[in-house]
């Protein structure tokens, strides 16, 4: 719950426009109640037929003639000495008269107060008397609608905007938490937290600031209007409210407990879908579309399942909440029909007005339990959308508060650029800290020189370069630019100093230029070209319909091997970095081809350290050093792989 509280805590900079959506919720809540309330003046015109004026003045005789007849009496029993055996309703005699004399007094100031202002604004005949109270309810009513609409829109603004930012906190994270982090959460949680999780909470947010006011507003005073006419028979007709109460907290865990199962399957569902449509080429090559079909019939069933359950719990709420409702009007029924059919004020000895009530003061009372049941029956929509909300919030807020294992220096040092020297000094680090990848590394790459790194698979040459890239900070040792601990230097000014090619390439779904120039975002469109001439990549671009503007397809699916490395490779070197990390960036790329790119980073490299890990033998013939890692453990050989002349 705290979560979701610190969720609607968030609104608090949009105060103006919830307290404006406040503002119109007391205004229909008090509509919503004056509108039954003026039911009483239209029932006692039409049962008596006559103006509002005399049904007053009426009023205001009778109760004062009462209230001096009841005095009488008071006086009266204060005077006689009641028998020692019937002290007790003596007392209860002279209490009843009390309060009896005290309602007709306030009755009698009440229509004392009333009286100058029926005389001055209602009409005097009966008939325009009703006509105008039901224009009276109609104008109000309309009013009320236009009070209701604008607090919907403020507060659906107020939860889109809180979602929004909630939403762009979720990628910010995604963008700056340590791979490790990303990688245990994976695309497909964030993706689930994004979509589901944020939609979950804007319903949990709508429903607080929305329904959680306004709806409670409306009972609060539906009651008070039913207090005034009688708060005993408005206690005892709520009843059964607390075994309504405890029925409700049940199926507020139970909505909670599966919006929770929920949520965390719909990670599975998205795994599942992302899995597979981005995998689609090795489905349709192994003829797995069934498989994956099927695969995703049982977590779309699965959510169904739980769809469902949800569905039946959040079914339950509504008729939960309206026997509240029912049984309060049951009860006031009962208990009302019996005091207006008998003229009593009480029933099995437990009294329930001071005054015996009117056949238009029990209707009013009946009017406005039915007003209050209408908002019980909604607030069983709002309890859910907060259990949603809560669920979601529990997910979002620990994901937001992860902090990242790359931590940013505080006080980042400066460091000469471009760099003289980079070290990797007595590096151990294993993705599990207990089983170390790399064991006691140093590494020695004064600044120019083109190193190759050669290897087994799962040698951990990747490996080495992200701890370069600070994917990862080794457990033991430091990897230094210039004497600087990378963790002592900007996370900005690292990376900015590096450009990587990895095994992997990864493009956009845009344009050839959107692509190249990815590495340099300011660069002009004849850089990018010029970065695209130097990767060898220009004659096919140009050859391509598009040119440029080429889109190159999912991941550039569009794109073959060989032509996804050059557009890289074009995209490195346009953003001239310090270090050039080259992980199998040519592994695809035909002979020929290679042999004019080898010719580029030949050049190129010569102001810049350039990495390269390879298996290919052509590639070595570039390096000034070659060096082998092999089972956590680094052997610095030229004579062992470079090719015998
Ligand atoms: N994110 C990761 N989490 C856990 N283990 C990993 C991760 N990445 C790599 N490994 C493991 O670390 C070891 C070294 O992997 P690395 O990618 O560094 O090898 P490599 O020498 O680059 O191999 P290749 O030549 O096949 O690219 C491997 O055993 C691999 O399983």
């Amino acid at each position: 719950m705290q979560h979701f509280v610190r969720a609607l805590r968030d609104a608090l900079p949009y105060w103006k426009y919830l307290a404006i959506s406040l503002l119109c919720s007391v205004g229909v809540a008090s509509l919503w109640s004056a509108n039954i309330a003026t039911l009483f003046p239209i029932l006692e015109v039409t049962l008596h037929g006559e103006s509002l004026q005399n049904w007053n003045a009426r009023r205001l005789t009778e109760s004062k003639a009462a209230a001096v007849q009841l005095q009488l009496e008071l006086d009266q029993l204060e005077a006689s000495t009641p028998p020692a055996d019937r002290k007790a309703d003596y007392h209860f005699r002279r209490d009843l008269l009390a309060t009896q004399k005290r309602a007709e007094e306030a009755r009698a100031m009440s229509a004392q107060w009333l009286g100058p202002i029926i005389n001055r604004w209602l009409p005097t005949s009966p008939f325009g008397t009703v006509a105008l109270l039901i224009g009276i309810i109609v104008a109000s009513t309309f009013l009320k609608q236009v009070l209701l609409v604008s607090s919907t829109l403020l507060v659906s603004y107020v939860s889109n905007r809180i979602v929004n930012r909630i939403r762009q906190k979720i990628f910010d994270k995604a963008m700056r938490l340590d791979r490790a982090s990303y990688l245990q959460i994976g695309t497909s949680g964030f993706m689930s937290q994004i979509t589901h999780a944020t939609e979950m909470l804007t319903s949990g947010i709508t429903s607080v600031y929305g329904g959680a006011v306004s709806e409670p507003l409306k009972i609060i005073a539906c009651l008070l209007g039913a207090w005034c006419i009688s708060w005993r028979l408005t206690l005892f007709s709520l009843i059964l409210a607390p075994i309504v109460a405890v029925l409700v907290l049940y199926l507020n865990r139970q909505i909670r407990n599966i919006s929770r199962t929920m949520l965390q399957r719909s990670k599975g569902f998205h795994h599942v879908l992302l899995e597979a449509l981005s995998s689609m080429l090795t489905v349709q090559a192994y003829g797995r579309e069934d498989f994956e079909r099927d695969r995703f019939k049982l977590t779309t069933r699965e959510m169904m399942g739980y769809a469902m359950r949800s569905a039946f719990f959040n079914s339950l709420a509504g008729p939960v909440t309206e026997l509240l409702g029912l049984s309060m009007i049951a009860i006031s029924l009962l208990v009302g029909g019996y005091l207006v059919i008998n003229q009593e004020t009480h029933i099995f000895h437990i009294r329930m007005s001071d005054t015996p009530l009117s056949i238009s003061q029990m209707m009013v009372f009946f009017g406005m339990l039915i007003g209050a049941s209408d908002p019980i029956r909604k607030l069983s929509g709002v309890i859910s959308g907060v259990n949603t909300g809560t669920v979601a919030a529990s997910m979002i807020y620990p994901l937001l508060d992860r902090e990242s294992l790359i931590v940013e220096a505080k006080h980042p040092q400066t460091v000469a650029r471009p760099h003289g020297l980079l070290e990797f000094k007595n590096i151990t680090f294993g993705y599990d800290p207990a089983d170390p990848i790399l064991k006691g590394i140093d590494l020695t790459i004064p600044f120019g020189e083109k190193l190759a790194i050669v290897g087994p698979n799962g040698g951990g040459k990747s490996t080495l370069i992200s701890l370069l890239c600070r994917f990862y900070d080794p457990q033991q040792g430091k990897v230094l630019l210039d004497g600087t601990p990378l963790t002592e230097m900007a996370l900005e000014d690292l990376r900015g100093r590096l450009a990587l090619v990895s095994q992997q390439t990864e493009l956009f779904n845009d344009s050839v230029m959107y692509n190249i120039r990815y590495g340099r975002l300011d660069a002009t469109d004849a850089e990018v070209v010029e970065a695209a001439r130097k990767a060898h990549a220009h004659e096919f671009i140009s050859a391509m319909s598009g040119g440029y503007q080429t889109v190159v397809g999912q991941n550039g699916q569009r794109l073959s091997g060989g032509q996804r490395q050059r557009i890289a490779l074009a995209r490195a070197i346009l953003r001239d970095p310090e270090i050039l990390i080259l992980d199998e960036a040519t592994s695809q790329i035909d002979v020929a081809s290679e042999s004019l790119i080898h010719d580029t980073l030949a050049e190129f490299g010569r102001s810049r350290t350039v990495i390269m890990i390879t298996h290919r033998e052509s590639t070595l013939d570039l390096a000034d050093r070659i060096i082998e890692v092999s089972r956590g453990t680094i052997r610095e050989t030229d004579a062992l792989v470079r090719p015998a002349a």
